[in-house]
């Protein structure tokens, strides 16, 4: 099993604080939503945020502007050209989720949750705890991938509990649970697939998300934007 050290120059480790960043800047994002109003441009609105982030890791990641501590903190091997990769990725994700789903549908809650809560930690605890590799995909175990299901169906069912209970959506948890439960399993397959080198975590996660989510949660209807 892979010794990851825990902390190296500093607090945490580099791989586990980046993927500590990939874990709770998306659902904090979606927690700052309940802040804006219900006018329509409001979701534009919170697309603002993002949106600054979008640009400045482009600026980074094309060298126009300098930032070393943005490139450690979230590049895999400190080059600043992955900015425009993974991370420029899951900002994108943020942006979309907002303006196509906002507090209207639990879709983007669900896709959100599995690109940050489950493929999040699929990295620390497979890292960690894998030992059985995945027979069609070497570089993964199942140790991560019931991490990555477990995480993300988890961090879904809390989001969609918390706008519920804000009244953003007409559902119960028990009419949703087999639903949520699987969009994670075939979320958690695609991710263990061995495609990451032509398409991006970040992308396959949250998009196989929001088909399965457009085919198994459409009929959820909101209660209020
Ligand atoms: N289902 C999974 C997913 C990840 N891992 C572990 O986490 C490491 C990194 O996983 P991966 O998703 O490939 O991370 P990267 O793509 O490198 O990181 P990122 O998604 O942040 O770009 C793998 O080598 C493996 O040790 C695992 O065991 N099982
Ligand atoms: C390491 C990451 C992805 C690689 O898989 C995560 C990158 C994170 C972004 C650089 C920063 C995202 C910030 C959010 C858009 C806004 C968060 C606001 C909230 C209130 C903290």
């Amino acid at each position: 099993m892979q010794t990851v050290p825990v902390a190296v120059k500093g607090y945490l480790e580099q791989k586990l604080s980046r993927k500590l960043v990939h874990m709770t800047a998306g659902p904090l994002f979606l927690l700052t939503w309940p802040l804006f109003s219900a006018e329509p441009y409001a979701r534009y609105l919170a697309t603002v945020v993002p949106g600054l982030n979008a640009i400045r890791l482009v600026l980074i990641g094309t060298g126009v502007v300098e930032s070393e501590g943005t490139v450690k903190s979230v590049s895999r091997e400190g080059d600043r050209a992955e900015l425009l990769r993974g991370p420029l990725y899951y900002v994108l994700v943020l942006i979309g989720v907002t303006i196509f789903y906002w507090r209207a549908s639990p879709v983007g809650l669900v896709a959100l949750s599995l690109m940050c809560g489950g493929d999040g930690l699929a990295d620390i605890v497979g890292r960690r705890l894998g030992k059985t590799k995945l027979p069609y995909n070497p570089s993964k175990t199942y140790a991560g991938s019931i991490a990555m299901f477990l995480g993300g169906l988890a961090m879904s069912m809390g989001l969609i509990a918390l706008f519920c209970s804000l009244g953003y959506f007409r559902c119960s948890m028990g009419e949703v649970f087999p639903s949520v439960a699987a969009i994670s399993l075939v979320a958690t397959l695609i991710e263990s697939l061995p495609i990451n080198q032509s398409v991006d975590d970040n992308l396959s996660v949250p998009g196989s998300a929001a088909l399965m989510g457009y085919l198994l949660l459409g009929a959820v209807a909101p209660a209020v934007l």
